[in-house]
Order: C-alpha cells, then structure tokens, then sequence
C-alpha cells in the first residue's frame, strides 16, 4: 500500500486550506494531528476523492487518483466527521441501504454485515433503531459502513468528537485491531487520541506539514526543552509573557508550571521527559 502526496495545494477563494503537502503514507495507523482549521478534513476529503486539489497530485499504489479515482474508491473505507446515521433505521437496515449505494452485491452484503455486527459488538442491539444508540455505538455503526467493502485504505476523520472516555479508549483499540493489512488515517486535535496508537504522526498547522515521523521521534526533537518549576505568582506572570507555559498548577509551596523553551526559564528549572502533549504545543504555538 502506498499512498503519495506530491506537493499538493487547496485554495478556497482566497483562503489557503494546504499548502504545499509532500508526504507518503505506507501502512499502519498514521494520525493527522492538528488544530481546528489546520487543513485535516480538506486534506482527507482530496484523498477521499470528494474534493480536488488547486494544484498538486495523489497516487494509490501508483494511480493518479484524480485521473482513475474509481481505483481508489474502491478500495477505500470513509467515516467522515459529520456522519449521519438513519435514527429510524436499525444496524442492519442501515448497513444494507450504504451497501447497496456502493454497489456490493446483497448477498455478499449480508454474509460482510453480520461479520461486521459481530466483531463491532453490534449484536445485542442491531435490531433496535439507531436513534437510541450512545455515541459510541454510532461511531461503532459508522465503522461499519466504512468497512462493508472491507477497504485497504481506511479515512476517519475527528472520530472521537463526542464519545465518552471509555467509549474513546474502546475506539482506539478497534482501530488497532483494524489497522494490520490496511493504512488507516485518523484525524484530530486530540493527542490522546493517537499517541498509543499511531504509527506515524503527520503533524499540520495552517496548512502545512510541520512534521511526519514516529511519535517516539517526535518527542525525541523536543528532548531537552522542557522544564518544571515552582514559581511565585509574580514570578509566573513574567515567565508566561515571555515562554511558553503548558501547564501551571496551584501547589501549596507556589504555582507548579511546566514550559517548553531553549533555556531554562528561571535558575530553579529542572528539565523533565517530555511528551507528545508538549510536542503538539511546540510546533503549534511557537511561531515557525
Ligand atoms: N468549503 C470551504 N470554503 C471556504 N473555506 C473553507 C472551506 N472548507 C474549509 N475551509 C477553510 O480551510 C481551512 C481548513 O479547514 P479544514 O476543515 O480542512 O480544517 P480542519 O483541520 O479539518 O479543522 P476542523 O477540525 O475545525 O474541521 C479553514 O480555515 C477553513 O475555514
């Protein structure tokens, strides 16, 4: 599986969405990590095939997907973020009327769907209509549809907007599971969201790629930076104008804070582990 993105730009009016995208996704989980309005779902909906580049091209395993997308559609899986299920419909209703607008014979529908409803532990309530689903169901129905064609290449975009905490943990573990023989693409703000469980992050601020590598390396570029310290709150007010504060906590003994800089912020400053949280603040607070 190979997915390349040669410099590719969208312009909406004059509103620059991507600038200049080069990267190329192989297998695993890769997690599209950025702030709202950073480019995420502009960038999905191109790869998707649902919207067009203003310059700039995509391959699937060596297609132009703008020249043959049919070759890309059909092997590809999307669950876009504003995903609307039929609330009358039950599961199974619902994943036979997606399955037949994509064209997948009835009787190979039927034999994917109760596979389907089976190891996204549907069963219990796929008779039901969906309205009364929680979140965490939806999104687990969602999945569903995406998979009906059993995709090599497997978009979700935002999939944890709305889900519970245990509903989020269960939903990363399913995209684990999902992710051998597939390239999925999971969008987000949320570092959380990806940190267990990407391969890969592509890191996108205002349009552009600040970064594509392993979490670990990610972390490694920003070893060094960070600091802890116990401040006074005037101490605190300086440091804030100056650093870049990513957290800051009332302790007994003063304000706990946590900053990520060159230098030590003030001669008590202790470096620290650093993490992803930090990494994500780093490249899309600091002016670059
Ligand atoms: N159809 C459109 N017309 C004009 N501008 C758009 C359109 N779609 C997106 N944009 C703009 O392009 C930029 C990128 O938007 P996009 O939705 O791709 O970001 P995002 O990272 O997915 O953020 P979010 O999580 O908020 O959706 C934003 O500034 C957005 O306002």
């Amino acid at each position: 599986m190979n997915l390349t993105i040669q410099q590719v730009s969208k312009k909406y009016k004059n509103k620059v969405a991507l600038r200049d995208i080069n990267v190329q996704f192989t297998s695993g989980i890769i997690g599209l990590l950025g702030p709202n309005g950073a480019g995420k779902s502009t960038l999905m909906r191109i790869i998707a095939t649902l919207d067009q580049p203003s310059s700039g091209q995509i391959r699937w395993n060596g297609t132009d997907i703008a020249k043959k997308p049919k070759k890309l559609r059909e092997e590809l899986g999307f669950l876009p973020q504003d995903f609307g299920v039929y609330p009358g419909l039950n599961a199974i209703e619902f994943l036979e009327y997606m399955a037949s607008i994509k064209g997948v014979p009835m009787k190979i529908a039927r034999k994917r769907i109760n596979e389907l409803i089976v190891a996204l532990n549907l069963t219990e309530n796929c008779k039901y209509p969906i309205g009364g689903y929680s979140g965490g169901m939806k999104q687990r129905v969602g999945i569903a549809q995406a998979l009906l064609n059993d995709p090599k290449l497997l978009i979700v975009d935002e999939p944890t907007v709305g889900l519970d905490p245990e509903e989020r943990i269960r939903f990363r573990q399913l995209l684990s599971t999902l992710a051998h023989d597939r390239l999925i693409i999971l969008s987000t703000h949320i570092v959380s969201d990806i940190e267990s469980i990407a391969t890969q992050i592509a890191l996108l601020h205002q349009g552009q790629l600040l970064a594509y590598m392993q979490p670990e390396k990610l972390i490694q570029n920003i070893e060094g930076k960070v600091w802890k310290c116990i401040v006074t709150s005037d101490q605190f007010n300086r440091i804030q104008k100056q650093y870049l504060v990513s957290q800051a906590v009332y302790r007994s003994e003063g304000m706990e804070i946590r900053v990520i800089s060159d230098q030590p912020p003030c001669s008590e400053a202790k470096k620290v582990a650093a993490t992803l949280e930090d990494v994500y603040l780093y490249y899309t607070t600091l002016e670059k």
